[in-house]
């Protein structure tokens, strides 16, 4: 007797004979041997199918992490202006962790629900194809709203997971810089901010919590609709002779297991029109094609890398503010094997005329040469390697002095303590580094100034940009950094420096000067020939430098 018919034909002789207790007694512990088997078996696949989703959801969320990760290292530095840290990070743990439960736990839940609604459904059609098919008229009605459902939800989730990013953007620029906000004595505002933010959040979740219940009443009512369409006119069958107790019991009973399939299937449904819509963000971010190759490109052999720079005509805006341009038909050049001064009032854009060396942006029009090679022709990330810059702002990774320093080799798991060492001297910070208790190992924090981990680095770069030495430095490391400076440029077989400098100190290092304003060129030559011409902007850089740190040096006393 094939399965389907077997439950109703079990009740069908039951009634029909008009069983006796004994045989009644049989029938319930044949029953309830056959489901203790079923519920065992039952629990050990359960458990196996739930560890193997875990494991495998937890691979699946990490390898999107990683894609993601990688994808965004990925992007051009401009990409970085427009997408702010803390809604990146948002993105990589609270976006993947959403679209991870969407399609683990989650899929394979629905995937249960989908089979337990088709063998549901199998065994309507075979024990009635008429009452099924009278039955399952409800579907199409509840499938058009579950489509039109799924598509608020996604939106819904898309706006609940930028709003989220938004408020982790926020915590994170106010608590990395807390300094500035406890100096202007902000936590309450900000507090309020974030707030504000936080209900956003919280208001998105209050709508998709009043969508979801809309959709789960409709599905439960639907469910009891199909029971008590299959009462109405399966009781219209057997009146009419064309269904027996037994097949309508059973059909009841398959349609009660397909009521509950829906209810799994309608929170599957949402879980996953949710992940759909967080996952937007990450799909996006994962397609993206950098506007900027990383590693691909001419590579000079390194007697033809003799050091000549070139900016010719160049202009340029930063894409996020075209309408504010840095540069404007700059032109300039710096001779091989000759050391250039770059100055300028501060926003002049000497920071932006390294960025641009570097290649983190390219002009808008013009071309950057170095030894006649356009930089675009360049593979950048060989470029880079062989430009050795000295950041105003120290960037610290949160691990000992030791790896800070090795970060900035090539290989850092082949720098030997003697290097760091080496390089701590050049820098000038070996002896203070020393003088912490746990010298090298002393762990220092995020953005924790201590010092530059470039020394490395700089033993293979042919081309130097030590950039602007902060005015904010104190008299005594403002001195440490020029000896480092000057000691880095006096032992080494370099092409060409770049320095971008306030101090006259420095600057009488350099072959030649030239002075940024107005967005070019303003002037340029040997800085004496620019110090007398009294109405020149060198001079009255340099006067102001002077009027400057003489006001610094009386506010220390
Ligand atoms: N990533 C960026 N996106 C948009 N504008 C920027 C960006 N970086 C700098 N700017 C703007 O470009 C202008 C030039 O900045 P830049 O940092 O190059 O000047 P600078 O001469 O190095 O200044 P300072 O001496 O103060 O360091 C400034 O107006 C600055 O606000």
């Amino acid at each position: 007797m094939s399965a389907p018919f077997l439950l109703g034909k079990v009740i069908d002789t039951i009634y029909a004979t008009g069983a006796d207790t004994e045989t009644m007694a049989a029938s319930l512990t044949s029953l309830c041997i056959m489901l203790t088997g079923v519920f065992l078996c039952g629990g050990a696949a359960n458990a196996t199918r739930v560890y193997l989703m875990q494991i495998s959801g937890q691979r699946i969320v990490r390898n999107l992490r990683t894609s993601i990760f990688s994808s965004i290292l990925r992007q051009e530095v401009a990409f970085f202006d427009r997408n702010r840290t803390g809604e990146l990070i948002n993105r990589l743990s609270a976006d993947t962790a959403v679209v991870g439960r969407s399609i683990t736990d989650n899929l394979s839940d629905g995937l249960r629900a989908v089979a337990q609604a088709a063998a549901g459904v199998s065994m309507m059609f075979y024990v009635s194809p008429s009452l099924a098919s009278f039955v399952l008229l409800i579907v199409p009605p509840v499938a058009v709203l579950a489509v039109g459902y799924g598509r608020y939800l996604r939106s819904i989730s898309k706006r609940t997971q930028d709003a989220l990013a938004q408020a982790t953007q926020l915590a994170e620029e106010r608590i990395s810089n807390m300094r500035t906000v406890r100096a202007f004595g902000k936590e309450l505002s900000e507090v309020n901010t974030y707030t504000q933010k936080a209900d956003e959040v919280l208001s998105l979740a209050r709508k998709e919590a009043v969508l979801r219940a809309g959709f789960f009443g409709v599905t439960g009512l639907s469910g009891n609709l199909m029971i008590l369409s299959v009462l109405y006119k399966g009781g219209l069958l057997m009146a009419s002779q064309h269904m027996t107790v037994g097949e309508l019991s059973s059909f009841l009973m398959y349609t009660f297991w397909v009521g509950i399939s829906i209810a799994g299937l309608s929170s599957f449904y949402s879980e996953l029109m949710k992940g759909f819509g967080a996952g937007a963000r990450l799909w996006e971010l994962l397609d993206r094609k950098p506007e900027f190759p990383l590693n691909e490109g001419l590579v000079l052999p390194p007697d033809q890398l003799k050091g000549q720079l070139e900016f010719c005509d160049v202009s340029f805006a930063y894409p996020t503010r075209k309408e504010a341009p840095i540069f404007q038909n700059l032109s300039l050049l710096v001779p091989a094997g000759t050391i250039m001064a770059v100055v300028g009032s501060s926003g002049s854009g000497k920071s932006t005329l390294v960025s641009m060396l570097l290649r983190l942006y390219d002009p808008d029009a013009g071309i950057i040469n170095i030894d006649g090679h356009d930089i675009r022709d360049l593979n950048p990330y060989w470029l880079r390697s062989h430009i050795g810059t000295v950041s105003q702002e120290p960037v610290l990774f949160s691990c000992s002095i030791r790896d800070n320093i090795a970060y900035g080799a090539g290989d850092p798991d082949a720098v030997t303590t003697e290097d760091i060492y080496r390089a701590a001297r050049v820098a000038n910070a070996h002896d203070f580094i020393q003088a912490f208790p746990k010298g090298f190992d002393t762990i220092v924090g995020e953005k924790g100034v201590l010092l530059s981990g470039e020394g490395q680095r700089q033993k293979h770069s042919r081309v130097m940009i030590p950039s602007s030495i902060s005015l904010a430095l104190d008299a005594e490391n403002e001195f440490l950094v020029q000896e480092a400076l000057e000691r880095l440029m006096e032992g080494r077989s370099l092409c060409l420096f770049v320095i971008i400098a306030h101090r006259l100190s420095t600057i009488q290092n350099a072959n030649a000067v030239a002075v940024l304003d107005q967005r070019r060129v303003a002037e340029c030559g040997q800085h004496t020939e620019l110090l007398s011409n009294r109405q020149g902007l060198f001079r009255k850089l340099m006067e102001k430098q002077a009027f400057l740190q003489e006001e610094q040096k009386r506010a220390l006393c």
